[in-house]
């Protein structure tokens, strides 16, 4: 059995607008999906789940069946069920610390952890560069639009900035997650944006712009750890994000609670109308952040950045 295993991320700044080739710092952290492939005698692709329930419905697991796909195309195998030449199949078994639907890229790290799996299975030995490409290329065609930024992040790992794909100096910084346990998608909440934007292309192209600014102002502040400057910006930033329609009423009240705790700044990370916001702490605020939300009605967990990308945990 073959397990690899890749991390969730953050948005310090830049979400929706980094979809319109704007400027994003994004940031690996310590949660991760794992990811395990083992062939089978019968010629099919299989997903088992936490309590191994055999689910086969492909839409039910977009991202996994176009990995496998394009990893069929790959090896040359025939467009059938089979995953081996020799006509068996692959379990694939996925076991997630990532809240899904929650603007922890839960979809990306199950993407990247899938793709480096398969490579190792089939021995295919891909960079780590085309591992992103095919990741990023995995969520385009399963959400219509998708940046690189989630599929870079959980394979590289560590503080990254797109569009250029740099990986920076690592940022250790103390977060705080919050959670209002909503499910969010990405998919929908893109192409809600994508609307807004063609009903509204003079302001919502401004507000794109602004967001853009924001990520390439704040890198300098992130690189020197200036974190209240930085808490400052990503403040900024959420106002913006909630001018595009991507805030709700359970992720303001998160973040006005984690800000009134003392938090030095916080917004919502990733797509958006649901899902996680995040809080930047002073070390000694950590505990008092977190309770705030949960006070407010959210989960919370206190998390830390990460410089680890996509790896093989078994390999036998
Ligand atoms: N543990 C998992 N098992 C199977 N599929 C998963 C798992 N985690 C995520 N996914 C897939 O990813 C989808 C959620 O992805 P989506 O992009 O909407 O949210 P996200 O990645 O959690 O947040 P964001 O993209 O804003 O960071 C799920 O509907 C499912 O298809
Ligand atoms: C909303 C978005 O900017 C971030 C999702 O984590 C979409 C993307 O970059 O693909
Ligand atoms: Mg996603």
């Amino acid at each position: 059995m073959i397990t690899c295993s890749a991390p969730g991320k953050i948005f310090l700044f830049g979400e929706h607008a980094v979809v319109y080739g704007k400027t994003a710092i994004a940031c690996a952290i310590d949660i991760r999906a794992q990811v395990s492939v083992e062939e089978i005698l019968v010629p099919a692709v299989q997903m088992k789940g936490p309590g191994n329930n055999v689910d086969l419905n492909p839409r039910k697991h977009p991202y996994i069946y176009t990995v496998v796909d394009k990893f069929r195309k790959l090896a040359d195998l025939p467009d059938d069920n089979t995953s081996s030449k020799s006509g068996k199949g692959i379990a694939i078994d996925i076991h997630s610390e990532i809240p899904v639907g929650s603007g922890l890229g839960s979809s990306a790290a199950v993407t990247i952890a899938t793709i480096k799996a398969l490579d190792v299975f089939y021995g295919t030995d891909l960079p780590l560069d085309e591992i992103a490409r095919m990741g990023h290329q995995v969520e385009l065609e399963v959400q219509g639009m998708a940046s690189p930024t989630d599929t870079f992040v959980s394979t590289y790992g560590g503080l990254v900035r797109i569009p250029d794909r740099k990986k920076l100096d690592f940022f250790d910084a103390p977060i705080v997650v919050g959670n209002t346990r909503k499910f969010a998608s990405t998919r929908k909440l893109v192409s809600n944006v994508a609307s807004l934007k063609e009903r509204h292309p003079q302001v919502i192209n401004q507000i794109m712009d602004a967001i853009g600014t924001i990520s390439e102002v704040g890198v300098n502040f992130v690189c020197v750890n200036d974190l209240s400057t930085v808490g400052e910006l990503m403040n900024i930033n959420q106002g913006l994000l909630d001018s595009i329609g991507v805030g709700s009423y359970e992720l303001s009240e998160l973040v006005y609670a984690s800000r009134k705790a003392g938090a030095l700044g916080s917004k919502i990370t990733g797509a958006g109308g649901g899902g996680c916001m995040i809080a930047l702490c002073e070390h000694k605020n950590l505990s008092r952040v977190a309770h705030s939300i949960k006070r407010a009605g959210g989960d919370a967990f206190i998390c830390r950045t990460s410089n680890a990308g996509v790896r093989v945990e078994k390999d036998k």
